[in-house]
């Protein structure tokens, strides 16, 4: 059963950020949009979330439209900057978050305390946040975009910033939350990795558009084997290369990056000395060889014709 349809939205600011961009997301699911930065991530789930709004197309979060006021209770958002105030303890926080939402005396009370246990904050439920770890800020967070009990939760890149121990916790505390409430969670991130430990369905987005859809196991499935690598003298000699691989099987699969020539093989062992006799005979012996199994980075390179981390680097 989908708790989310988001049927073609566009948006468009000094031009299109988001470009007909449709997918649903099954209930008690965490679907990831993965994108560089700018891709156009924190515009659609602005949109999902009823806080900008689409010039096409329109957005259903459980069953209701999201024009129609009444589907903000269903909603939580927690947006990339803190909504945390560090001059309150982390109750004091989810009080006021609570008393905002309309929750009253002991109803804010009582789901303050049940929040204040599912995010392990019980200890420090009195001291002030500005004395907290990014981690446990980000968790705090967390818990007061879910103080009115929404059915979804929107995460903008809810690990940006954070070190490798607190990001690992909280992908923990997300699935926890994912398993335990059947809550459905949408989150962005431009971290393969997140998006590979975390998300049931990943959308990639690049520059507004969405690229490819499917669970990370699936889109590097599709990639089927293994990736070689193929290190040559510079970009020219890599055109070239790829050139030379016209009538092979493999044509199809091989991406110019630079001076590396990138070829998805079926299997490595049995392809290598064939691939390698055609680069040769063309006169572009390879420098270098590497082998991998493929990842997310190799998914993204197959259908934008880019590294992903170099893509990054560039903005
Ligand atoms: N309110 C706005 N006014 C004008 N331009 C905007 C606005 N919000 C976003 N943009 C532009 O839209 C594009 C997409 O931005 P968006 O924040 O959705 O991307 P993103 O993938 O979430 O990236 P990031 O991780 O940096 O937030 C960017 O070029 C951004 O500058």
């Amino acid at each position: 059963m989908n708790a989310i349809e988001v049927q073609k939205i566009s948006k468009s600011y000094k031009e299109k950020v988001v470009d007909e961009i449709e997918f649903t997301v099954e209930r008690g699911s965490i679907f990831g949009l993965l994108g560089p930065n700018g891709a156009g991530k924190s515009t659609t789930v602005r949109i999902m979330s009823s806080l900008a709004k689409a010039d096409e197309g329109d957005v259903y979060v459980e069953g209701l439209s999201i024009k129609e006021k009444a589907v903000r209770n269903q909603i939580g958002y927690v947006a990339q900057k803190t909504a945390v105030n560090l001059a309150f303890t982390a109750r004091e926080n989810l009080m006021l978050q609570g008393r905002l939402y309309g929750l009253k005396s002991g109803a804010l009370r009582e789901r303050v305390n049940y929040l204040l246990n599912q995010f392990d904050l019980e200890k420090s439920a009195n001291k002030l946040a500005a004395k907290f770890s990014g981690g446990m800020q980000r968790k705090l967070d967390l818990a007061m975009g879910l103080i009115h009990g929404p059915s979804v939760l929107f995460l903008d890149e809810p690990t940006t910033g954070l070190d490798p121990e607190a990001r690992a916790s909280l992908w923990k505390q997300i699935i926890k939350l994912k398993n335990d409430s059947n809550l459905t969670v949408v989150l962005t991130t431009h971290y393969l990795e997140e998006a590979d430990a975390l998300a049931d369905q990943l959308l990639i987005i690049d520059n507004g558009k969405a690229v490819v859809q499917g669970s990370p196991q699936q889109l590097k499935k599709q990639l089927q084997g293994e990736a070689l690598e193929f290190q040559l003298a510079n970009e020219e000699e890599t055109v070239k290369a790829k050139a030379a691989l016209t009538n092979m099987e493999v044509a199809k699969r091989s991406i110019v990056n630079g001076a590396v020539l990138h070829v998805s093989v079926h299997n490595a062992s049995s392809q290598l000395s064939d691939i390698l006799t055609v680069l040769e005979t063309a006169g572009c012996s390879p420098r270098g060889i590497a082998l991998s199994k493929p990842t997310l980075d190799d998914v993204y390179l197959l259908h934008t014709g880019k590294h992903y981390h170099e893509k990054e680097a560039i903005r």
